[in-house]
């Protein structure tokens, strides 16, 4: 399954980010507001830059601080509003905000030049190769400038004269001051501060969807993890069924063998049935009517068996009976079965084999029955029908065996009969 199907996290991951990223385009405001009066301290300036100063006043109201600032021509002078952040609110981290709002006005003459000057909190020496600044172009009248923050810079001969670069990372300022700049002529300006104010998003857009490319991409990261682990875990549970199956299969096809081999043998004597000499009668019959392949049976009975039964008991005439047939299984070829027909009647199915062979390994195993000691309290004999196969069936083949043998009974038991040719 697809993980992010799988994961139940994810509608709540999407709706975050969606969440997030709204937030972030239509609010997630941070603001700071420079209070004149309470976060700073204001004052005047015209000690500045490379010594060239400008004749200054500065008059401190309710809502606002005023420069006066008289220039003289051809001297490069100026004058500077400071402020000073107080100890209350220490330093400010510019890389909190993205925007700076001014609002100022000019009354009467406008200077050539503005300039908006920071000083890096990390340098109270306020050494100029560490200050940002901007300049602005002043209008007339009360205006709200918008700076950004990107733009302010540290001058470069500041940089080459001693060596530095502008600061990175996170700088950290306290102290603003607005210089009026150089004056080529005789002025008299008079600025008005009103307000200082910071602003930026709580998250930067960059930050917001760095991070959020991070969550997903952990998140997809333990998703895929887990998949893994699952389609291993998966694998590893198939395997260990299969192996059951396996077993399972095994123990039922050993079951199976135990049930054929109960279904086509003897239980007392361990020789085949009737139903298991079917298939073998099946292949002798087929190749007979295919290829004239002869073979012959042998049908013997036990001579008054039952008068063993009677005279030493049943479990003698069981003892026989096993005893006959493990003499027989060793007389006969390999190619040959022994099956027990019926009670105390016998039957070897000869392959291979004309009549005449059949007869003359039935006349063995008379004699071989005759000369053991099959039962310790008699001597135990046999009779033998034997006929060869000449049709395509079956019953009329052992029909002619079972006549055959009971001619041999007929005839005073313990011999062999051949079934006449048909
Ligand atoms: N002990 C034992 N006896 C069995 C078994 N199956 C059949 N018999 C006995 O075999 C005897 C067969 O007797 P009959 O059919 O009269 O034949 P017989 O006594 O052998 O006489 P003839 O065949 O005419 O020589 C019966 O008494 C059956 O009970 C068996 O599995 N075990």
């Amino acid at each position: 399954m697809n993980p992010l199907q799988r994961d139940a996290y994810y509608p709540f991951l999407v709706l975050i980010s969606l969440t997030l990223v709204l937030w972030q385009n239509l609010g997630m405001e941070r603001k700071l507001l420079l209070d004149l009066n309470k976060q700073s301290e204001v004052f005047l300036n015209d000690q500045l830059v490379n010594g060239h100063s400008g004749s200054g006043l500065l008059l401190k109201q309710q809502d606002k601080a005023t420069l006066f600032c008289s220039s003289e021509a051809q001297t490069n002078s100026a004058c500077a509003l400071s402020l000073q952040l107080n100890r209350a609110l220490s330093a400010i981290r510019l890389d909190h905000y993205q925007q700076l709002n001014l609002d100022i006005a000019f009354s009467s003459n406008l200077p050539d030049s503005l300039i908006l000057q920071f000083y890096l909190a990390t340098d109270p020496q306020q050494n100029y190769q560490h200050l940002l600044q901007q300049s602005i172009l002043p209008r007339q009248g009360r205006a709200n400038y918008q700076l950004s923050l990107a733009q302010f810079y540290t001058p470069s001969w500041w940089q080459l004269a001693r060596a530095q670069t502008t600061p990175s990372g996170s700088p950290q300022v306290n102290h603003f001051a607005l210089i009026t700049g150089d004056n080529q002529q005789t002025k008299n300006i008079e600025l008005s501060l009103y307000r200082i104010e910071l602003s930026g998003k709580l998250i930067a857009a960059k930050d917001l969807y760095l991070g959020l490319l991070a969550v997903w991409l952990i998140s997809l990261c333990v998703s895929y993890f887990k998949l893994g682990r699952g389609l291993k875990e998966q694998h590893q549970q198939s395997h260990k069924h299969a192996l059951e199956l396996n077993k399972m299969n095994s123990y039922l096809s050993i079951e199976r063998d135990n049930y054929e081999f109960m279904a086509k043998t003897d239980p007392l004597t361990s020789c085949f049935n009737r139903a298991g000499l079917r298939n073998i009668f099946s292949d002798i019959i087929i190749e007979y009517i295919e290829t004239n392949m002869p073979a012959s049976i042998v049908l013997f009975d036990i001579d008054h068996f039952k008068q063993i039964n009677d005279n030493y008991g049943h479990d003698e005439g069981d003892k026989v009976l096993i005893n006959i047939a493990n003499l027989v299984r060793q007389q006969i070829r390999e190619g040959d079965y022994l099956a027990r027909w019926g009670g105390e009647e016998f039957l070897v199915v000869c392959t291979h084999t004309r009549q005449a062979g059949a007869c003359a390994l039935a006349e063995h195993l008379r004699q071989s029955i005759e000369q053991t000691m099959l039962s310790q309290h008699s001597r135990i004999t046999s009779s033998f029908g034997v006929a060869e196969i000449n049709s395509g069936f079956l019953e009329q083949w052992i029909k002619r065996a079972d006549e055959a043998l009971y001619q041999a009974k007929q005839s005073g038991r313990n011999q062999v009969i051949a079934a006449a040719p048909q």
